[in-house]
């Protein structure tokens, strides 16, 4: 039975999540100005804190909210904590509670699209900044900024793609990125140092069109369906890798088909005796940030879609796979990075355990900073919480969003007032 039983007078940091979760951002029709106006007004009860809207696109209807908290030597590299505006769409239907109602369940659950991804981290940020500014005992060295980005779930091109390549962006001189992780069904919190590499691939197939009873070689049917069998064949011996433990999800190569496209349409369906001339496959293909791209094409051309069958492919890399001094797309998160270290301490410190870095099964705007060289770490500090990010019932717990404002209260505490990094900068 479903608990229907609301919390009705939260305590005002509950309650301003929920606010937040009550603007629907989902695509794809996102309120971006609401969430913006609201983040922007909450701001306001923030001390020192400055904030600015910037625009990247002509129509100015996909714009970024970024805060800063001037630290004491503004020539020191800053740190940037980042989340999406954005969420994924939800079907209503489907769900216990309305997506964009941000029911509060007497056991301390908030249900809502975008919970857990991320409207919590973006939250939480300025929370624990308005927080440690309480406190009255906080002097950051360092600036600190906060981004609120547009466009994340869609691919990021017109969100953190262009700040990242932007002026604005530059001025900031960020040393260190904070951006999204996912949920932990365990006791430690996960944390991510790469992300996967999109590909989305569309497989075309023609052939000889013909009456629906003859056997004849070549059709259009028939070369797809055989490079679906070459293509299954390599996606069962990557997911084999996982079943037999021998690497995470996010350490193989993932394809999976998304659409098929073939049939002559008619007023019922599909003409059921024509054989079609042409038919169309898509496959979201993520590869590893250490994959050979240059092998996998080679693949994908000459056994996935090789032209003696009839066979063309389009590839679209959403991305690239090494940075702009050409190393893989990882943050080092080991003694060799000192932003690491510190970060690693402070989670400690406020009573928080990290698992083991792992990469990233998805793909997030985090690849953009480390394009770039900068460090930056996928954080969300949820444990103890179901997995749901694009899942129906996304939900937090109110005391996991508690303690992890917490967490960055003590995160952003260290990171902002550590010095090394200037000289490892200037090295
Ligand atoms: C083409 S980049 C797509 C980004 C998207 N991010 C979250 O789900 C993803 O599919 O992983
Ligand atoms: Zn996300
Ligand atoms: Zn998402």
């Amino acid at each position: 039975a479903q608990n229907h039983h609301q919390i009705q007078n939260p305590p005002p940091t509950i309650a301003r999540f929920q606010q937040y979760l009550r603007i629907s951002t989902a695509h794809p029709d996102p309120d971006y100005v609401s969430a913006i106006n609201f983040l922007t007004n909450f701001s306001h009860s923030i001390p020192f804190l400055q904030s600015q809207n910037l625009y990247f696109t002509p129509e100015r209807n996909k714009p970024l909210l970024l805060f800063t908290l001037p630290g004491s030597d503004p020539s020191l590299p800053s740190i940037l904590l980042n989340s999406h505006l954005d969420s994924v769409p939800a079907e209503p239907s489907k769900w216990a509670h309305p997506p964009f109602s941000a029911h509060y369940s007497s056991d301390g659950k908030i249900f809502a699209r975008g919970a857990q991804d991320d409207k919590c981290i973006g939250l939480q940020y300025l929370e624990a900044i308005k927080g440690l500014i309480e406190e009255k005992s906080f002097s950051p060295l360092r600036n600190i900024h906060i981004s609120f980005v547009p466009d994340e779930e869609i691919g990021g091109f017109d969100g953190m793609a262009k700040f990242a390549t932007s002026d604005e962006f530059k001025k900031l001189n960020v040393g260190f990125v904070l951006d999204e992780g996912q949920a932990s069904p365990g006791d430690e919190y996960r944390v991510f140092y790469a992300d996967r590499q999109p590909w989305h691939i569309v497989i075309k197939a023609v052939g000889m069109p013909g009456h629906g009873s003859r056997m004849f070689d070549n059709g259009a049917m028939e070369n797809l369906m055989k490079s679906i069998e070459v293509i299954t064949k390599f996606r069962d011996a990557e997911f084999d890798k996982v079943k037999a433990g021998l690497a995470a999800n996010s350490e193989v190569i993932s394809m999976n088909p998304v659409f098929l496209k073939a049939g002559i349409p008619s007023p019922t369906g599909f003409v059921m005796n024509m054989q079609p001339s042409e038919a169309e496959a898509g496959f979201d293909l993520r590869l590893p940030p250490t994959a050979d791209p240059d092998a996998m094409r080679r693949r994908i051309t000459e056994e996935w879609a090789p032209s003696w069958r009839n066979m063309t492919v389009e590839i679209t890399a959403k991305g690239s796979l090494r940075d702009y001094r050409g190393r893989p797309l990882l943050t080092f998160t080991n003694d060799s990075n000192p932003w690491w270290s510190v970060f690693k301490q402070a989670v400690t410190s406020a009573g928080g355990k990290l698992g083991k870095p792992e990469i990233l099964s998805s793909t997030t705007d985090a690849r953009f900073m480390r394009q770039l060289g900068i460090p930056t770490i996928g954080f969300s500090p949820m444990k103890n919480t179901p997995i749901l990010l694009h899942d129906h019932n996304e939900f937090l717990k109110d005391s996991v969003y508690l303690e992890g404002i917490k967490v960055y209260e003590s995160v952003i505490k260290s990171l902002s007032s550590f010095t090394e990094p200037s000289s490892y900068h200037a090295q």
